[in-house]
């Protein structure tokens, strides 16, 4: 498009025009319309100042800005933002930094899958007065799993009659503390605190698309007759060469519906004495397009200033074999925990996998593993550090840094 000489009026007209369309632009295409005209410049200048003020596009309690001190000018980095792992198609676009007026992205339509949902049969839901294990909610409680040092703990669910406002659902919320996203020559973005933050509080989860590893159809309609049930053991088996081994197990807990559950909540079931027996497994993660996705992604990191966030994720069970694996991949469309760099010392953060009652899939959640001052960095381990050819050097600066930075091994 050529430089024009507009009149005011046509220039007010364009401005308010901009205002619609510009803050769906990716940074390219921005860029590009603001070179056309000094009033689609002005609206750009406005857009990627509000897009550098709040990562989280006003979907969090409070504002998430980026920060960069750094001589590179990149002033924010661009990616979609839901607030909770999703199995959806993600939406193409948003609008961040949408003035008034603009529609609102709809952050519940992206709820994580539960079983009811995904064709699994019941789920289970509490009817509690009090959620907690003291009371004996058939939700509550946590497990160490100490062979892989995660540990695991279940809140309610969808199919609870308690609301958002149970205090067994402190990471259904969203991000409650106050954070802030900074630059670093070497590591790029990182997230950091913005406030003191006390050992144990919950900082965030991870979130990302998962929907494509349930290719279409892949989500398995299981059902098990009441009948069986009664029998005992039904074992239904699924298997195919793309998929990888997961247990899932049928329990029934305090309200005597039947519920599927991954095997570690099994276990996690047993402990807490509710679980009344076991008949499951299948497997249903499709990894085929992670790996191809994780192949991808290194390619252009090696080739240059390109980070991903393809987290992959694996529950064991207590002999230390995996039982389940997800790919939650926040590379374009996540949350602020995609900017959580990795150190090599196990950083300040607590990884625990959370499962809402009625969930098929964990959720990663970030916990405080210690007291964090103000602007500290907030890291963890991405796992354990062996050399690989597409090795990424690590820049953590800590004593124990093994020089590289753990990847899967494709
Ligand atoms: C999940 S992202 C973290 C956010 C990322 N720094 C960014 O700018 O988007 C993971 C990527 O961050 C970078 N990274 C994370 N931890 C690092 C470290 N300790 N040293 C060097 N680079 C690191 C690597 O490029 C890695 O692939």
């Amino acid at each position: 498009m050529s430089k024009t000489k507009l009149s005011n009026r046509e220039a007010e007209e364009t401005e308010q025009w901009a205002e619609l369309v510009l803050p769906w632009l990716s940074p390219p295409t921005l860029a590009a319309a603001a070179a056309t005209s000094r009033s689609l410049r002005c609206v750009a200048a406005a857009v990627t100042s509000r897009r550098a003020a709040d990562a989280a596009r006003g979907l969090e309690l409070h504002p998430i800005p980026f920060l960069n001190p750094t001589p590179d000018s990149c002033p924010y980095a661009y990616f979609l933002y839901c607030r909770f792992p999703f199995l959806l198609r993600p939406p193409s676009s948003q609008p961040w930094g949408g003035g008034p007026g603009m529609p609102v992205f709809d952050p519940s339509s992206l709820a994580p899958v539960t079983s009811a949902s995904a064709g699994l049969g019941n789920a289970s839901g509490c009817r509690c007065a009090d959620c907690s294990v003291e009371a004996g909610c058939p939700c509550s409680g946590s497990l160490d799993v100490q062979r892989t040092g995660m540990s695991l703990v279940s809140e309610c669910g969808e199919e609870c009659s308690c609301g958002l406002g149970c205090l067994n659902r402190t990471t259904q919320r969203g991000i409650r503390v106050r954070l802030k996203i900074v630059r670093d020559v070497k590591k790029g973005w990182g997230l950091h605190a913005d406030q003191i933050l006390r050992k144990g509080e919950f900082i965030c989860e991870y979130a990302g698309s998962a929907w494509n590893l349930f290719g279409a159809g892949m989500v398995p309609q299981w059902t098990v007759s009441t009948e069986n049930w009664r029998k005992g053991l039904t074992s239904l088996h699924f298997q195919d060469e793309e998929s990888i081994l997961s247990g899932l197990f049928l329990t029934r807990i305090g309200t005597g519906r039947t519920n599927l559950v991954p095997v570690s909540n099994l276990f996690h079931l047993l402990n807490l004495s509710t679980c009344e027996r076991t008949a499951y497994s299948g497997e249903f993660v499709k990894i085929k397009e992670a790996r191809r996705r994780l192949r991808a992604y290194d390619e252009l990191a090696s080739a240059g200033d390109f980070s991903h966030a393809l987290l992959v994720v694996r529950e064991h069970l207590p002999s230390g074999k995996t039982c389940m694996r997800i790919n939650i991949d926040a590379t374009n469309i996540g949350n602020v925990a995609r900017f959580i760099n990795h150190s090599c010392d196990g950083g300040n953060l607590l990884v625990v996998l959370v499962r809402n009652s009625g969930s098929i899939l964990p959720r990663l959640c970030f916990f405080a593993a210690k007291d964090i001052s103000e602007a500290e960095e907030l890291t963890f381990s991405y796992g354990n550090t062996c050399a690989r050819p597409n090795s990424l050097p690590c820049f953590c600066g800590k004593d124990a840094c093994g020089g590289f930075l753990p990847s899967e091994d494709t």
